[in-house]
């Protein structure tokens, strides 16, 4: 069950962008996407949507019907002048099951005029209508690209409230973001895109940040190998370190002071995956 992808590459102008990508979308599940600027996120969302075609590999839905893929290609350019009931008009064109009534509770929830033209909103009342419209569309793969930009808080917190919602009916979700924290308490799985191959990021890693206190006057060499320091303020450091390397510092109580083992993020690996 599920959407997948195997063994897919897509190369745009002479450029590969994706190299043998591997990857699964279970029923009922937040997945996100992450990558540096121009990792290709983007371009796999528009594979996925049928938008382009890969050259190489296969993109299979369990339902066989594209229509069941929610996926708006530029925001920007996107319906931006309909107001939302004639936006709603043409979304039920594409999307059999659209309901009316769910895309307009939403909106109206967060106070967004049915008659106003779209192009008028702001930036993230905007995304908040595309949030809307794939929530409304019936589609049960729905794909967000930077659904989080420009959102406030009271609308993120709103936005994550569909998510679950949406994942309570059975349906999942596709987010490429660089709100990398936001991701962590919402995505079930998270897939990093690097030179052009995508991995999953394993969330019971054997990668461990710990915040300590150095009493020597500098790292030794032998920590500096293995350790990625994220931060230094004077003699406290952050550092990424595997499991073995923790039961090394530990050993040494003289020189390394106060360790407190932290919470390892999106972020984190993000960071130690791409330097
Ligand atoms: N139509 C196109 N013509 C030429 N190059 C393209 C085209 N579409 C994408 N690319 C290139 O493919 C690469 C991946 O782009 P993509 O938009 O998928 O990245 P992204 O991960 O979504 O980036 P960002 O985080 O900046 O949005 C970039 O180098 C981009 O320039």
């Amino acid at each position: 069950m599920g959407l997948q992808i195997e063994n897919v590459s897509k190369t745009i102008n002479g450029q590969q962008i994706l190299t043998q990508v591997d990857l699964d979308i279970q029923a009922g599940s937040i997945v996100g996407l992450v990558g540096r600027n121009g990792a290709g996120k983007t371009t796999l969302m528009r594979l996925l949507a049928g938008e382009i075609q890969p050259d190489t590999g296969d993109i299979r839905l369990d339902s066989a019907d594209l229509n069941d893929i929610f996926y708006l290609d530029t925001l920007a350019n996107w319906l931006t002048g309909y107001n939302a009931r004639t936006a709603a008009d043409v979304l039920e064109i594409f999307y059999v099951n659209f309901d009316r009534q769910v895309f307009f509770d939403i909106l109206a929830s967060q106070d967004l005029s049915e008659t106003k033209t779209i192009a008028s909103f702001s930036k993230g009342q905007r995304v908040l209508i595309e949030v809307a419209a794939g929530v409304a569309s019936g589609a049960i793969y729905l794909l967000f690209d930077e659904p989080l930009d420009g959102l406030d808080v009271f609308v993120k917190d709103y936005f994550k409230r569909l998510l679950l919602e949406v994942v309570e009916q059975g349906r999942s979700v596709m987010i490429a973001t660089h709100n990398l924290t936001e991701l962590d308490s919402l995505a079930d799985r998270v897939f990093l895109i690097k030179d052009s191959e995508i991995v999953e990021q394993e969330k019971d890693s054997d990668i461990v940040k710990i915040q300590f206190v150095y009493e020597g006057d500098q790292l030794p060499s032998n920590l500096l190998e293995v350790a990625i320091i994220l931060e230094q303020r004077g003699r406290v450091y952050l550092a990424l370190v595997t499991h073995g390397v923790l039961d090394c510092i530990f050993s040494d109580y003289l020189t390394y002071k106060f360790v407190e083992i932290l919470q390892v993020t999106t972020e984190d690996i993000f960071r130690k995956e791409l330097r």
